[in-house]
């Protein structure tokens, strides 16, 4: 999907981190914004929607399946839902690009739907791990096959009469997979119910709650009965917090710097990098916390000053899962040594982010030793030089803003997928102080 080049390599030049900006509407939120309004009765009205290609891609594909949906346009997007049985027959595979989400959760709700279907994705893609969605898929009786080595995609998805619910327990914390469950639940005989091993991000549950449908919530389990109609309901999403997370480093790790991110989603179950940070001693205030769109928001406030290198604590791990190539960057900045384990799922991301992060934190002259679950960091004089993002957009980030810390320029290559879930990431950056070229530019 990605295939304009002119923005694969990056410099990073530093500069200081000033104002007040907005990052890019929530990614996750996104997503489910389109794939929920889709099976509504009625017209959805979306605001802030995440115009990056992975949410792109997601709104393509329920366009190639009978939906009518205008824009995006500033943000807004209007879908007109078809109600749960009124998707129709794609004509062609469907292309996720470079998004997981978008490929795990379609395999739930399209292992409902009486008509066939395929889907597919970039190189990245199809390198990821399908098998964990197949598996309670077909426990289901849905008819799923990873038609890639191992599990691999595509997923060829063929129909069936019907579905049952289940009960399930993720053996691995994913909110991909909890979530393809549900929407498959949702056409499912009787109960579907997911048991998390430990709390992910609940925007599912919560988007279906806003759109009428009922969620019950028992401790670690998600449960809703198959059969009932989603209602169109209005949605504001909010900031991205895993796009706030790189300016947020930039931020906390110089003194001086002083920056205001407004809007930000600041939900529990995803608010995991600010709870890392604040241990490491980042100076970030939470200012007119309220909820947006049913989801928790506030400004978050960031001064610059000393960090310092922490053990991360377990529990926090999938609740900060894709902002650990901005944290990596924080702790190679931070006084002492930094421990993450417990950490594997960060080998099966867009790259294997324990390995891009320590190859590109080694040639910027910081000992990171990689853990098969985890990397270890000491912090310490980060120098300029050339690191691959390997078409990771959380990495081409991470490494664009470790250049505020470095003596000299940073160049990424690999850097394209930035689009993915952050396009305006370059115009943030130089709004804020980053001194950043794109080649060709
Ligand atoms: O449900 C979601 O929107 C997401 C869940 C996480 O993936 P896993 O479910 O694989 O942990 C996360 O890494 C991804 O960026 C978005
Ligand atoms: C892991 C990510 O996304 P996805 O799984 O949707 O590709 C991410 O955005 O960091």
């Amino acid at each position: 999907m990605t295939t304009d080049k002119r923005d694969d390599r990056l410099t990073a030049r530093g500069g200081s981190v000033q104002g007040t900006v907005q990052v890019a509407g929530d990614k996750s939120i996104s997503h489910r914004a389109i794939m929920i309004g889709a099976l509504a009765d009625g017209v959805t009205r979306v605001e802030g929607f995440l115009a990056g290609e992975d949410c792109l891609a997601t709104l393509a594909a329920f366009r190639s399946m009978g939906v009518r949906i205008e824009g995006p346009d500033a943000g807004r997007v209007t879908i007109h839902g078809v109600g749960r049985e009124g998707l129709r027959a794609p004509e062609a595979p469907l292309d996720m690009g470079n998004s997981g989400t978008s490929m795990r959760l379609l395999a739930g709700l399209l292992a409902a739907q009486p008509f066939p279907s395929e889907l597919t994705g970039d190189e990245s893609l199809r390198r990821r791990p399908m098998g964990r969605v197949v598996s309670p898929l077909t426990s289901m009786g849905g008819q799923v096959a990873a038609l890639g080595e191992e599990g691999r995609p595509p997923l060829r998805i063929s129909p069936v009469g019907s579905l049952k619910g289940i009960n399930y327990e993720l053996p691995v914390a994913s909110a991909q997979v909890k979530s393809a469950i549900l929407l498959a639940g949702l056409y499912a005989d009787g109960e579907t119910c997911v048991t998390e091993p430990a709390p992910t991000r609940d925007h599912t549950e919560r988007m279906l709650s806003a759109f009428g449908y009922p969620v019950r919530r028992e401790g670690s389990r998600a449960c809703l009965q198959g059969g009932a109609r989603v209602q169109a309901a209005d949605l504001s999403i909010p900031g991205d917090l895993s796009s706030a997370a790189f300016f947020l480093v930039a931020a906390a790790m110089v003194p001086g710097s002083d920056l205001l991110l407004e809007g930000v989603g600041i939900n529990p179950t995803r608010r995991g990098a600010l709870d890392i940070l604040l241990a490491m001693g980042a100076h970030i205030e939470l200012q007119n916390e309220r909820t947006h769109g049913g989801e928790p928001v506030a400004d978050l406030r960031v001064r610059g000053g000393e960090l310092r290198g922490i053990e991360i604590p377990s529990h926090l791990v999938p609740l900060a899962i894709d902002e650990f190539p901005a944290i990596f960057v924080a702790a190679a900045a931070a006084e002492g040594r930094t421990v993450l384990r417990d950490a594997a799922e960060l080998r099966v991301k867009e790259s294997d982010r324990i390995q891009t992060m320590a190859d590109g934190l080694q040639a910027l002259g910081i000992a990171a030793v990689p853990l098969e679950d985890g990397l270890v960091i000491d912090g310490g004089p980060i120098s300029g030089g050339r690191v691959d993002a390997h078409g990771d957009h959380r990495v081409a980030m991470a490494f664009a803003v470790a250049s505020i810390a470095a003596s000299g320029p940073i160049s990424i290559s690999g850097a394209a997928a930035i689009r993915t879930s952050f396009p305006d990431f370059l115009e943030v950056a130089r709004a804020v102080g980053l001194r950043i070229e794109a080649e060709n530019e």
